[in-house]
């Protein structure tokens, strides 16, 4: 898919090299309303004056067919041919939306990602799943379309706020979790103390990129990387619907890596010792969920819309020891609820 990745600080060089070629007919730029004023800046001197912006409000509730809407309204009215390029300025929701929306006007246009935050840099710009949600559900619309190519500067991290850059660093330890026993071992010793982010962009999407290359579609070993996300959607998708008590997708995704390891622990795949381990690591980075006991089945139900899931069958990904991934593992929704049991009474 996109082996195309270019890191560092001649990425922006790089996609100016890439959107000056004949073959782009005209450069449209989708932004959100937080990327259009701490982004946007840094990326205009690399686009064709010419561009034409297109804007939608930032967050996690415009990742919807209404924004898309916003999309394909602009483009069109600006006669956007198949010769154009959509260039997506954000965070997963920008790049998630953008791609979907470019790969269905006109049949599929090029898009590139420039990712703006942690999350979009380690993750949600590489691989080619794009979509938006539907009917509170996660990413229920989408397709697998490669971008272009990925340009990501990781000097745009300068702006974002520290809540956001843990949400992408849950994305990370996932990675760890799943395929790399010794940089999880290496940073948990560590602890959260980065401040250059590169070297962490540069391992955390080769990873990706490794497993994306073998199974593109998701028809096997690329469930690895939806390891936590079982749980994470489920109460990600739950507190969207509690104003007030949203939580960022990595957080919720850090709550998954967590359930989904006491999940592994109880099928006697992961020792309570690693488990014990993940716990410790995750809780120095992140603050605990907070939600009832009685809230516990209303969260697991969202599991059942789960795109790993085989007709009844919630199929989760789970650890065989730590730097190891197995999936399709199936779960009870009983056994979703004990999960989120057993992290509500963990102290943080
Ligand atoms: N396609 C994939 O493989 C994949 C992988 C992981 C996550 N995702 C999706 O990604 C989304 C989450 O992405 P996200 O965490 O980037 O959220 P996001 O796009 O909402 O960005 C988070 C916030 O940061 C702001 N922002 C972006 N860049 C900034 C910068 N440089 N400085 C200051 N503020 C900035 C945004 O405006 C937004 O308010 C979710 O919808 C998730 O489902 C997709
Ligand atoms: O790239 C993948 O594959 C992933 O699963 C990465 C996840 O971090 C990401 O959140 C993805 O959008 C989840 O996809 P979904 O298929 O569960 O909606
Ligand atoms: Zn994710």
């Amino acid at each position: 898919m996109d082996n195309s990745v270019i890191i560092g600080p001649n990425a922006l060089s790089a996609l100016a090299e890439f959107l000056y070629r004949p073959a782009v007919s005209r450069v449209f730029v989708l932004v959100d309303s937080n990327t259009a004023r701490l982004c946007l800046p840094l990326l205009e001197p690399h686009l064709p004056n010419n561009y034409h912006l297109i804007e939608i409000p930032a967050g996690e509730e415009y990742k919807t067919l209404a924004s898309c809407d916003t999309v394909w309204t602009q483009l069109t009215q600006h006669r956007a041919d198949r010769h154009a390029v959509l260039v997506n300025l954000g965070g997963g929701v920008v790049t998630d939306l953008g791609g979907f929306a470019a790969a269905l006007y006109k049949r599929g246009i090029r898009f590139a990602q420039v990712p703006t935050t942690l999350l979009a840099q380690v993750d949600a710009s590489v691989g080619g799943k794009t979509g938006v949600d539907f009917q509170g559900f996660k990413n229920q619309l989408g397709v697998f379309q490669a971008p272009a190519a990925v340009f990501i500067e990781p000097r745009f991290l300068q702006t974002l706020d520290p809540r956001q850059l843990k949400s992408g660093y849950a994305e990370v330890i996932k990675h760890w979790l799943i395929a790399d026993a010794a940089a999880f071992e290496q940073n948990r010793r560590l602890g959260w103390l980065t401040d250059d982010w590169t070297a962490i962009i540069r391992d955390s999407v080769a990873l990706k990129q490794r497993i994306v290359a073998q199974d593109p579609l998701e028809a096997g070993p690329r469930k690895l990387l939806n390891f936590g996300h079982t749980v994470g959607h489920a109460l990600e998708s739950y507190l969207l619907t509690q104003p007030g008590r949203e939580a960022l997708h990595g957080e919720a995704v850090a709550a998954g890596l967590v359930c989904e390891s006491w999940l592994s622990v109880q099928r006697g795949l992961l020792s309570p010792e690693e488990l014990d381990k993940i716990e410790t690591f995750v809780f120095s980075v992140f603050d605990k969920l907070s939600f009832v006991g009685l809230e516990t089945e209303a969260i697991a139900e969202f599991a059942l819309q789960d795109k790993k899931n085989a007709g009844n069958t919630i199929n989760c990904t789970l650890l065989n020891g730590i730097g190891s991934g197995v999936y399709d593992q199936p779960v009870t929704l009983t056994e979703i609820a004990e999960a989120l049991r057993y992290y509500h009474r963990l102290q943080s």
